[in-house]
């Protein structure tokens, strides 16, 4: 791969039907760039149509700051000669088979392997990213908290990259020698046509429950947008679905890819059944393997389930697979345990969705054995999806004793209003034992306050950020390190 002397716009535009070439053909290319504020001399500007803005109202400036060519859907009303304008009918999707042809296709080079649903991608990912390198392979991850080449760690703006940094990376993975790759592919990313060109070894579908629905619309759009992962899998190409979940088969209805299932109640390709489940590890049996497991809960079980799967569909030996997870260690911020010198624990859990907080109370639930208290401490995104805030703190409120509403990332929304919405979910009977507090920090000292020894403190919604995003700007929080400093603040003798 040689992109220090750009591409000729002929190689980058082979795979691409319905194009109208205007001006002239022989140009070489320097960089794919998708916002007009970073064209260079040589640039290919791609003019997308955002949920914001229509990047074809920045044709002219994109020109005037150098670049060779324009990748649009309509021709704007000022054509300059010597610059190369290429129609087509969607420019995202030319767009993802541009990027991997500009990046030597990475991906055909490399075993990719994408995870999605609406809970797990990174847990699943990760997982995977862990146990091939365990297996001796070099290994790199893209996901919600990081993307990763072997021990180097490239921070992630997005679950899933936009088509170009995408391929960028794929081909830096590839320039360091991995031989594996494993990402999350969200729906945002398939609607988008961000994985466009990517050629995929296998695909894991993890679960679907809502979600999205201030981007997709309709629950059936959302489901469409997950399943068109599937549709352009290719034959060689495995599709792992969890068939517990009643949308696991419509997501492979059109595959051309080999259908595997995994279950903890049907029958599948890979079953596995828990034995048993408590804070300190979870003992499973998986395709008549029994094996110890330091992750717990439930929904863990289904995300070491399909792990095992894949690796076994992708050649390698069961029992030293099983080996090698029985020492994995969750993600960040996935069901982080914390203890205090007095006995309070502390979980820091990225729920953020109605299904994933569910899971992980019925998992709190199921691991209590006395009479502790459940404290959970939550609050819902601003500029997202709002249907899900009255549902979260319904959810929290059925599942705990005592219950803090607060603030996650208010984006551009009023916090109060995030707050007021999920406060619609409370049943009157739990109103007593509900609270909101905005102030994050404040709900997190609250909550430990509260606390009696044994009791158990849920801080779901955030994990592994370590930030707060209001009206444009990150500001640092870490609820794993507020938690500590609660800890340490107001000790209980
Ligand atoms: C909703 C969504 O997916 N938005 C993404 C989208 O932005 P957009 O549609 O709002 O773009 P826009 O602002 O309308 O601009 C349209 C075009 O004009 C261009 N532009 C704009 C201004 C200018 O001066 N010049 C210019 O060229 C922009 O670069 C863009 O190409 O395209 C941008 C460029 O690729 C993304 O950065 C942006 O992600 C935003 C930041 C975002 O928050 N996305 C989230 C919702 C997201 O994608 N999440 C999923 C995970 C979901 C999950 O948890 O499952 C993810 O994969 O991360
Ligand atoms: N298989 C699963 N089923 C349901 N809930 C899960 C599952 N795995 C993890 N969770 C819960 O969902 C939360 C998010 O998990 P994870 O980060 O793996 O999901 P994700 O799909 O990557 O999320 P995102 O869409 O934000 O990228 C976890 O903190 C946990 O509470
Ligand atoms: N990938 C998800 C993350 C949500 C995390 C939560 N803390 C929030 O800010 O809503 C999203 O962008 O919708
Ligand atoms: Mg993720």
């Amino acid at each position: 791969m040689d992109i220090d002397k750009g591409k000729s716009l002929n190689t980058l535009l082979q795979n691409i039907s319905g194009t109208t070439i205007t001006g002239p053909s022989d140009v070489l290319i320097q960089n794919l760039i998708l916002d007009s504020r970073r064209v260079s001399a040589g640039s290919l500007f791609v003019a997308l149509r955002g949920t914001q803005t229509d990047g074809h109202q920045f044709i002219d400036t994109a020109v005037n700051s150098g670049a060779s060519a324009i990748l649009c859907e309509e021709l704007p009303a000022n054509i300059n000669p010597e610059v190369t304008y290429i129609t087509v009918k969607d420019s995202a999707e030319a767009m993802g088979l541009i990027a991997s042809e500009f990046y030597g296709n990475p991906s055909k080079r490399l075993t990719l392997v994408g995870v999605t649903g609406t809970n797990g991608k990174t847990s699943v990912a990760t997982f995977l990213f862990q146990l091939f390198r365990g297996l001796g392979y070099r290994c790199g991850l893209l996901s919600t908290v990081q993307n990763q080449v072997e021990d180097e760690v490239i921070p992630s703006t997005h679950t899933t990259p936009d088509s170009i940094a995408l391929n960028q990376l794929l081909a830096l993975m590839l320039e360091k020698g991995c031989s594996h790759v494993f990402m999350e592919v969200s729906s945002h990313a398939v609607a988008q046509h961000r994985i466009t060109g990517l050629q995929f070894a296998g695909g894991i579908f993890t679960n679907i429950t809502h979600d999205h629905l201030d981007f997709h619309k309709t629950f059936d759009n959302y489901i469409k947008a997950k399943k068109g992962f599937f549709d352009q899998l290719p034959k060689s190409a495995f599709a792992l679905v969890n068939v517990d979940d009643r949308r696991g088969s419509v997501m492979v209805q059109n595959t051309k890819a080999k259908i595997e299932t995994y279950s903890l109640q049907t029958m599948a390709s890979f079953k596995g059944k828990i034995i048993s489940d408590t804070l300190t590890g979870m003992h499973m049996e998986i395709n008549m393997h029994e094996v110890w497991f330091r992750v717990i809960g439930r929904f863990n079980a289904y995300n070491l389930l399909s792990v095992f799967g894949a690796a076994v569909l992708l050649g390698e030996d069961p029992e030293i697979v099983l080996t090698v997870l029985s020492a994995l260690k969750s993600p960040p911020g996935r069901f982080e345990q914390f203890h205090s010198a007095d006995n309070i624990v502390g979980i820091v859990d990225y729920a953020h969705t109605p299904d994933a907080l569910e899971n992980v109370l019925q998992t709190i639930t199921h691991l209590r054995h006395g009479n502790e208290k459940v404290i959970t401490v939550v609050g819902c995104g601003g500029n997202r999806d709002a249907e899900k805030r009255p549902k979260m703190a319904e959810i929290a409120c059925k599942y705990s004793n005592r219950v803090i509403l607060t603030s996650d990332n208010p984006r551009y929304e009023d916090p109060t209003d995030i707050l007021d919405q999920m406060r619609k979910g409370v049943p009157p009977l739990d109103y007593k034992k509900t609270t909101v507090i905005e102030d994050r920090k404040e709900a997190i000292f609250r909550a430990y306050e509260e606390a009696s020894p044994e009791d158990i403190i849920l801080i779901a919604g955030k994990g592994h950020e370590n930030y707060q995003e209001i009206k444009g700007v990150k500001h640092h929080f870490d609820d794993k390190e507020v938690l500590g400093q609660a800890f340490l603040e107001y000790p209980k003798n």
